[in-house]
């Protein structure tokens, strides 16, 4: 059975300030960085043998720290990135105009087809993040891959695997450096394909970790 292990990356400047990222980049904390460390020894435990990693530097640095660990081979796949937030990135959330946190809104709150102007569609995203989880389907037999990508994407795509539609209403909180696993196996009781086996897990973390509203 696969099993492949999900990541999102260590707290960045950004998240601190409550400054939408998207597809723009800043770089991780000092609290970003030990929270990646702690992933990693937690990844050492459980076999990992591949590091995925989207190609923004948050999730990079995130890996990277993760494949010192394990001792692993570390690539890159852009298809993990977070969701493109157009017009909409760099901004600090608390400074948006109404207008603008209705288009933000939209990819919270179940709206089809919702987007940020300039940005993509959570379904858009959904097809890309699934695309990349099956390419896991083509390692060696015995492989046990990590993938470090973005709340936004791992969200959607855990979402998706439950039968939920890419743009459902958001419920899964994932905090920086939380640990998620999906299955692909045969099972009596399930739906043939992925499963979801957890999701959201930061017991390996030794501090409170930030979710996107820094609670
Ligand atoms: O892009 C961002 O600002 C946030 C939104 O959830 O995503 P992440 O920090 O996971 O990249």
């Amino acid at each position: 059975m696969l099993q492949v292990y999900l990541v999102r990356h260590g707290e960045t400047e950004w998240n601190a300030l409550r400054r939408i990222q998207g597809q723009s980049d800043s770089a991780l904390t000092a609290k970003g960085e030990r929270q990646a460390e702690q992933v990693a020894e937690r990844a050492v435990s459980l076999g990992i043998t591949h590091i995925i990693s989207s190609d923004l530097g948050r999730t990079r640095r995130t890996a990277e720290i993760i494949a010192a660990g394990c001792g692993c081979p570390m690539t890159v796949d852009a298809r993990l990135r977070e969701l493109d937030m157009g017009v909409l990135e760099t901004r600090d959330i608390a400074t948006l105009t109404r207008e603008e946190e209705d288009w933000r809104r939209q990819l919270v709150n179940g709206t089809e087809g919702g987007r940020i102007p300039g940005g993509e569609s959570m379904t858009e995203m959904a097809t890309r993040m699934h695309a990349a989880l099956n390419h896991c389907l083509t390692l060696p037999a015995g492989s046990t891959p990590l993938l470090v990508s973005h709340g936004m994407a791992l969200g959607c795509l855990i979402s998706t695997v439950l039968g939920l539609p890419a743009y459902a209403e958001r419920r899964l909180r994932l905090r920086n450096c939380s640990l998620s696993r999906m299955d692909y196996q045969q099972s009596p009781w399930l739906a043939p394909g992925w499963v979801v086996e957890t999701a959201g897990d930061v017991s390996h973390l030794d501090m409170p970790a930030l979710d996107e509203l820094q609670r």
